[in-house]
């Protein structure tokens, strides 16, 4: 038997910085059950970057399990912009979760707390408000910060220290629920989180985990509330992402799939943005020969390979 495959390399620019990436590259993969996305974030060690592949294979090769619902209520993510532009986002994005990136490197907890303010001014009351410190505190900050930011009204905080051990140990001294993403994604056993009672949720990212069956998997051995997230990928990665947050036996909470809009464009022709906070669930349909911006022009090629 023949396989038609084909790849398609990438590179497209940001229209926010965030976590120091101007740019998302990466390869699309397509096999008989569709497209694939390969597009390990700079600085993913080698076991991830695996994973990363195994996720890739399964989207194009293998297929997904049946969902269980068509809708994914999404937050909007807010990368470390000013007050204005938080703002702005939020209330352009139609979605009531937010999340925020605070701590990023060359900020200070006065540019957190103004553009938390921000989103929450712009969220209302009623709207819920995550943020993600992707690890950058020690303990002792930890504590501060989610003090200082808890009239806010946080959902949850992710990520806030980097070890396990200061996880569970700022878990232990705050009343906000905590959130183990980097603990999950980036560690030999994703397990070890529950086991320390390090936090309260996990957030899973399909490509980090190895796919959307190692992810259920994870998710199950885990048996705490799971959020879905993205890593920046393309709608033919975000795809993956909605398999699995569509899978899961309980959604209690809104996932972090709505970034295709902070690309500068996509490779699909219905990208996968949220309506009225939520993207319904589908496989896009695939057309890298959409208009190209920015410098580099990403190469592509066609292959037949052969196989049984
Ligand atoms: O969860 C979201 O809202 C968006 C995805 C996101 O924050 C992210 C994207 C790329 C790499 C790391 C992260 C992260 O959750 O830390
Ligand atoms: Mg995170």
């Amino acid at each position: 038997m023949t396989i038609p495959s084909q790849f398609h390399a990438f590179s497209i620019p940001l229209r926010i910085r965030f976590r120091g990436m101007e740019r998302r590259e990466g390869i699309l993969i397509r096999g008989p059950a569709g497209w694939g996305e390969f597009s390990p974030l700079p600085g993913t060690g080698p076991a991830e970057v695996g994973r990363s592949f195994q996720a890739a294979y399964e989207a194009a090769f293998v297929g997904w399990p049946e969902p269980v619902r068509d809708e994914i209520p999404v937050n909007v993510t807010v990368p470390a912009v000013g007050p204005v532009r938080a703002h702005d986002l939020v209330r352009d994005s139609g979605c009531t979760t937010a999340k925020v990136k605070v701590a990023e490197h060359g900020e200070t907890a006065a540019d957190d707390i103004a553009r938390v303010e921000a989103v929450r001014d712009a969220l209302g009351p009623h709207g819920r408000l995550r943020i993600d410190v992707n690890g950058r505190w020690d303990e002792a900050q930890a504590v501060r910060m989610i003090r200082l930011l808890c009239r806010f009204d946080l959902e949850y905080v992710e990520q806030p220290c980097a070890g396990l051990e200061e996880l569970a140990a700022v878990r232990r001294r705050v009343d906000v629920p905590i959130a183990a993403d980097e603990s999950i994604r980036s560690a030999e056993d994703p397990l070890r989180v529950r086991a320390n009672e390090a936090a309260d949720l996990v957030v899973l990212k399909v490509a980090s985990l190895g796919g959307v069956r190692a992810a259920l998997e994870i998710a199950d051995a885990c048996a705490l509330p799971v959020v879905v997230s993205s890593a920046l990928e393309t709608s033919v990665g975000i795809a993956a992402g909605m398999a699995l947050a569509a899978a899961l036996p309980e959604l209690p909470y809104a996932c972090g799939l709505g970034t295709v809009s902070l690309l500068e464009h996509d490779l699909v022709e219905d990208p996968l943005v949220p309506v009225n906070g939520s993207i319904a669930l589908r496989r896009p349909v695939v057309n890298y020969e959409a208009p190209v911006s920015g410098t580099r022009t990403p190469r592509s090629w066609s292959s037949t390979a052969s196989g049984s």
